[in-house]
């Protein structure tokens, strides 16, 4: 079996807490894994854990429990580092660097030099539409050009994988359809993506699979596609002379009549056994049938808060001292 690209292994991490500084346990055994060339996409309710999963996987914390690792190596260790680029969702800026200034000053961190960084850094500010705004100040820049300069620096050593905290945040819809063809050609090429976002549709458009996790655990992994969706209809369309069979078809949905004559209605459940009497009678033609599933939203939220309860005894278990023994062998 192939190394995957990203792996927690039971990964747990707590912090010290409050007042009494107790341990706060925040992600529980995290187990999961990305394939190289795919993307696993990070979603769930706020607070859930998401962006302490992807600062697990860039080495900026390390795990109290179980492993993270990058191509099987330690992902704190710094050959596991220079294949990552890191997008945070508060970006560390040097408010008085220029946008040029700031890459190349983190271009030189990711081990670039000379002609090549000038090259690199000349490279992402193109593809972020930034050469214009390459001699201003990084606090001049707005929301937008500032997330689009932190995607610039998360790509400009050419990493193989990519970690983004919430890479679609104050981008406007030009810049997220852009930015989706961009990640699409990062991953087409090999490389792979890790993410979170609040924005379905880019979940959807982006990941292979997709992570729900909620109260630090992984409550459901799997594509979305595959994703266990109640049937809560039908779209039918069928041909027919009755209003009354098209009214006791439809529960007051407004059936929608098609170029060719037929009528295209959204059946409820409940309609189901009057469909197929109507058709039987031969009051309705039914020309095709087709299950409605329950929205996507709707499953995650149902799945979200499902898992078991936090696990107490792994609260008290847990080594809150990074596992470093663990860390070191790859
Ligand atoms: N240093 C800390 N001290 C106390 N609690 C923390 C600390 N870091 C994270 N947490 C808590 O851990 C939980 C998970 O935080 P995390 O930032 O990973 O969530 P998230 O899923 O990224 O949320 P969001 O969607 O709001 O960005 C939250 O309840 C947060 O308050």
């Amino acid at each position: 079996m192939t190394t995957p690209a990203l792996q927690w292994n039971r990964a747990g991490y707590a912090v010290r807490h409050g007042f009494w500084m107790r341990w706060k346990t925040i992600l529980h055994e995290l187990d999961m894994d990305v394939a190289q060339g795919t993307a696993l996409g990070l979603v769930g309710p706020n607070g859930a854990g998401k962006t302490t999963a992807i600062k697990l996987a860039a080495g900026l914390i390390t795990p109290a429990a179980g492993s993270v690792r990058v191509h099987g190596m330690p992902a704190a260790s710094s050959e596991a580092r220079r294949r990552l680029g890191l997008l945070t969702e508060t970006q560390y800026i040097y408010p008085h660097l220029r946008v040029r200034e700031w890459l190349g000053m983190l271009a030189g961190f990711s081990g670039l030099k000379g002609s090549r960084l000038k090259e690199r850094v000349d490279a992402v500010l193109e593809l972020m539409a930034l050469t214009e705004k390459a001699g201003m100040m990084m606090n001049t820049l707005s929301k937008g050009q500032l997330q689009r300069a932190g995607l610039a620096q998360a790509l400009v050593h050419e990493p193989e994988i990519l970690l983004l905290d919430e890479p679609m945040s104050g981008l406007d819809p030009y810049w997220r359809y852009r930015l989706n063809n961009i990640l699409k050609e990062f991953k087409a090429s090999g490389g792979t993506l890790l993410f979170s976002s609040h924005i379905l549709a880019d979940v959807e458009r982006l990941s292979d699979r997709v992570a729900l996790l909620d109260g630090g655990r992984v409550r459901w992994i799997g594509a979305l596609s595959e994703m266990p969706r109640q049937v809560v209809g039908y779209e039918a369309v069928c041909r027919t002379d009755s209003p009354e069979a098209l009214k006791a078809l439809t529960n007051g949905n407004r059936p929608e009549r098609l170029p060719q004559g037929e009528w295209r209605i959204a059946v409820p459940i409940d309609k189901k056994s009057v469909l197929l009497d109507l058709s039987a009678q031969k009051r309705i033609i039914l020309e095709s049938l087709r299950p409605m599933r329950e929205e996507i939203e709707a499953v995650l939220f149902k799945f979200a808060g499902s898992g078991p309860a936090p696990d107490r005894k792994l609260d008290k278990k847990m080594d809150p001292k990074p596992a470093k023994q663990e860390e070191q062998t790859p």
